[in-house]
């Protein structure tokens, strides 16, 4: 270990320290004193000072000074101080760090040993940043659920993939609510082979993300009529509870089917109401827009829960109602199993665009939210976790933020996001807010409960496949010009000409 300069002040939470000259840091890096044993913190902002240059310097005499090599800067690095290392761990520190205690660069071995854990518990997901050092978060640290956040683009479904990569390979059930079709491609590897046999697309028959084959089999989501109640079918038509006029109108159709308790059955009925028939005529007509939904099997819990299984359902297309049943159906069915103890190992929920499935109160209540909150609050006891993502922090139920205990937090620039970040979790310093804007696509923060202190990462490349990446404008733009030169070529425009003419 080499020392790197000298503590000229501290208090409890952190320290400065002036930088040998011959020395080079870079913010994050993570430095070590000695005080009873191995003190750990992080480089949080590094100052250059001077006596004779300050802000009122005139061009002249800065030339001067560099003409004559008259150099008095120093840096100076302000430290946050993360703990003392005690067996690989960092726990609370209560030392004084006394001025004039020589500073060091963390040993790359005492990092790898704190950034991983073993075999059984860690999750790979990547480097330290700028480093070789492997980052691996705590399966264990993952029950009190977690967050991921970031603006569009910045990684969050990458990192997410990479996550339940590993779940998987622990024998983890997933469940996945993808709104956009952005995790159906994870059943194959970038070389087109199948990744894990154990990788479910579930797509609802008016899911409308494309994609063909090179997903593996798609299995459809549908839901018998007979299985629904008058309670289910009021949250499909978006029939609020305390709307007591028409779910009363529900409840009378319920009570008068006489024929199959099916979809037509419900219809005919719903036509002899008379003037009641008005009253619910709008709702009824979406009803009779989705019936492709209906069918005569209801996909059950079976299908999509089982050791170590991803199951994705695609939600993509679907109004607001459909999506919000659909993954009420499915949460509440798991939350149900995992409740009463008949599916007996962990479950993963991955929420994408969590925002909109859990609005903040204000913003009006939907199913799925109710049951992520129940997850939020009580799934831990009964095994069930979340991974909740989204790009508006601010627009989530904010209890369901402050209940996730781990965060992966990516590149945010918008103020009001970032305050929204800092308002979810103690453990979200103003330190971190301040190195948000300038992460690079896929380098996260990681902070909470599953890691032994905070640390940037470039998250690992995906083993399988990702969708929803952005589209490459030049290489379409490419074939746009090839094909108006073609449009151009006189060859071709003969060959079109014969094609309709035929030879005269
Ligand atoms: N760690 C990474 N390594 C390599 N590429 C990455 C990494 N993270 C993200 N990317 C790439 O960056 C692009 C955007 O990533 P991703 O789709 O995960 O972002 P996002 O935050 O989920 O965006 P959106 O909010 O639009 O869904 C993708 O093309 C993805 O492959």
């Amino acid at each position: 270990m080499s020392e790197i300069g000298y503590v000229i002040s501290s208090s409890g939470d952190d320290l400065s320290f002036v930088l040998n000259p011959g020395e080079n840091v870079r913010r994050w890096d993570y430095v070590s004193v000695f005080n009873n044993g191995e003190i750990i913190g992080r480089i949080i902002s590094i100052e250059s000072r001077s006596q004779l240059v300050d802000l009122n310097t005139d061009y002249k005499s800065m030339k001067r000074y560099i003409e004559n090599n008259i150099n008095d800067s120093t840096n100076i690095c302000h430290v946050q101080i993360l703990g003392h290392v005690v067996n690989d761990n960092v726990r609370n520190s209560r030392e004084i760090i006394n001025i004039g205690t020589p500073v060091y660069l963390s040993n790359s071995d005492t990092l790898s040993r704190i950034f991983s854990f073993n075999d059984e518990e860690s999750l790979k997901i990547g480097k330290l940043m700028d480093s070789n050092i492997d980052v691996s978060i705590n399966i264990n640290g993952l029950r009190r659920h977690v967050a991921i956040l970031a603006q569009t683009g910045a990684g969050k479904s990458h990192t997410a993939g990479v996550i339940i990569e590993e779940l998987i390979k622990k024998g983890v059930s997933v469940i996945v609510l993808d709104p956009h079709a952005d995790y159906v491609f994870m059943k194959k590897t970038h070389d087109d082979k199948i990744y894990n046999e154990n990788v479910m697309v579930f797509r609802t028959p008016m899911s409308t993300g494309r994609y063909g084959s090179e997903v593996g089999i798609v299995n459809t989501f549908t839901i018998r009529f007979q299985d629904l109640n008058q309670e289910d079918l009021c949250g499909i038509m978006d029939i609020n509870e305390s709307w007591a006029n028409l779910t009363g109108i529900v409840n009378d159709i319920f009570d008068n089917m006489k024929g199959q308790h099916d979809y037509d059955d419900f219809m005919e009925t719903a036509k002899s109401l008379g003037e009641n028939y008005n009253k619910i005529r709008n709702r009824l007509r979406y009803l009779e827009k989705i019936k492709g939904v209906f069918s005569n099997k209801s996909t059950g819990i079976n299908d999509y829960l089982s050791p170590g299984r991803l199951s994705i359902l695609d939600l993509s297309g679907l109004d607001e109602y459909l999506a919000d049943y659909f993954a009420w159906r499915i949460l509440n069915t798991v939350y149900d199993a995992k409740f009463s103890n008949d599916f007996k190992y962990p479950v993963f929920v991955v929420v994408e665009e969590a925002h909109r499935f859990v609005p903040p109160r204000e913003r009006g209540r939907t199913k799925t939210g109710e049951i992520i909150k129940k997850i939020a609050a009580e799934g831990r006891k009964f095994g069930i976790f979340l991974i909740v993502i989204t790009q508006r922090p601010g627009k989530i139920d904010q209890d369901v933020l402050s209940q996730c205990n781990s965060q992966i937090i990516l590149r945010i620039t918008n103020p009001a996001d970032q305050n929204a970040v800092i308002n979810s979790s103690e453990s979200i310093t103003e330190y971190i807010i301040e190195d948000l804007p300038s992460l690079d696509i896929g380098e996260a923060v990681l902070t909470g409960e599953f890691v032994k202190m905070p640390c940037i990462v470039k998250i690992r490349n995906r083993e399988t496949r990702a969708g929803g990446s952005d589209i490459d404008i030049i290489s379409l733009l490419r074939m746009a010009r090839d094909e108006i030169d073609s449009m151009n070529d006189p060859r071709k425009i003969k060959e079109r000409n014969k094609k309709l003419l035929g030879d005269l």
